[in-house]
């Protein structure tokens, strides 16, 4: 019996207002950008099938204050998280460790983390470099990216790589949930075997023509 099923996983993405989050993700899920910024209110997603053959939902969260209570409530429900600050502002890369102190303390200690780096085809504005970028994602033990959703550079990457560490992270449930689904399957359709010629003669006595 032919076995599609899919594992999904609930990835984050953080950092602060405007560093290109919302743009991230309609680059990685539409192949679209979208130059104007208009804030994300609250929380959305969107899911995509990664080659990998895991499907993932993907929560954009509002880089803005005043949604910090909303967005916090998703913290633990989420298997990987995207730290996203912006190459043309320094800022928005020092408030990464704000950012990774509130995962600390509301997300569960198994979720995956990498660090992303967005906007870097602005090299002429860029105020953080990319060394200082990786040293502070190695000082967290992340992985860690530049991207741009603006010309497509390393998008899917970081995105399948987050997806990868989320899968082997929990390989061994999954793998036993797939397992036991398997045999489910089997045994349903065993007894699908066993059932149809039944089921079959009862429609045939109820079929009006
Ligand atoms: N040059 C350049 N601009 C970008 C890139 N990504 C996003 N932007 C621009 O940055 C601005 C903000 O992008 P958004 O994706 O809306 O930012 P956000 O992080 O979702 O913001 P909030 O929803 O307020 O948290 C927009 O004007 C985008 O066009 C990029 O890779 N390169």
């Amino acid at each position: 019996m032919a076995k599609q099923y899919d594992v999904l996983f609930r990835l984050l993405m953080l950092g602060d207002s405007g560093v290109g989050k919302t743009c991230m993700l309609r680059r990685f899920t539409e192949n679209e950008f979208d130059s104007s910024h208009i804030s994300t209110i609250g929380i959305d997603f969107k899911m995509k099938t990664l080659e990998i053959e895991v499907r993932v939902q993907i929560w954009d969260t509002a880089g803005q204050e005043r949604y910090q209570t909303i967005t916090k409530q998703y913290y633990r429900r989420a298997q990987g998280i995207i730290f996203v600050y912006d190459v043309t502002n320094q800022p928005s890369f020092q408030h990464v460790a704000k950012w990774v102190s509130d995962v600390d303390q509301n997300a569960p200690d198994t979720v995956q983390r990498i660090l992303v780096g967005n906007k870097c085809d602005e090299e002429l504005g860029r105020q953080v470099t990319r060394e200082q970028g990786s040293k502070l994602a190695e000082n967290y033990g992340m992985e860690f990216f530049e991207t741009s959703a603006s010309t497509n550079s390393c998008i899917t990457e970081s995105y399948t790589r987050v997806a990868q560490l989320v899968l082997q992270a929990h390989k061994r449930d999954v793998d036993s949930l797939l397992g036991s689904l398997d045999d489910y399957l089997d045994k349903v359709a065993l007894e699908d075997d066993r059932v149809l010629p039944h089921i079959i003669g009862d429609s045939q006595k109820n079929c009006a023509c």
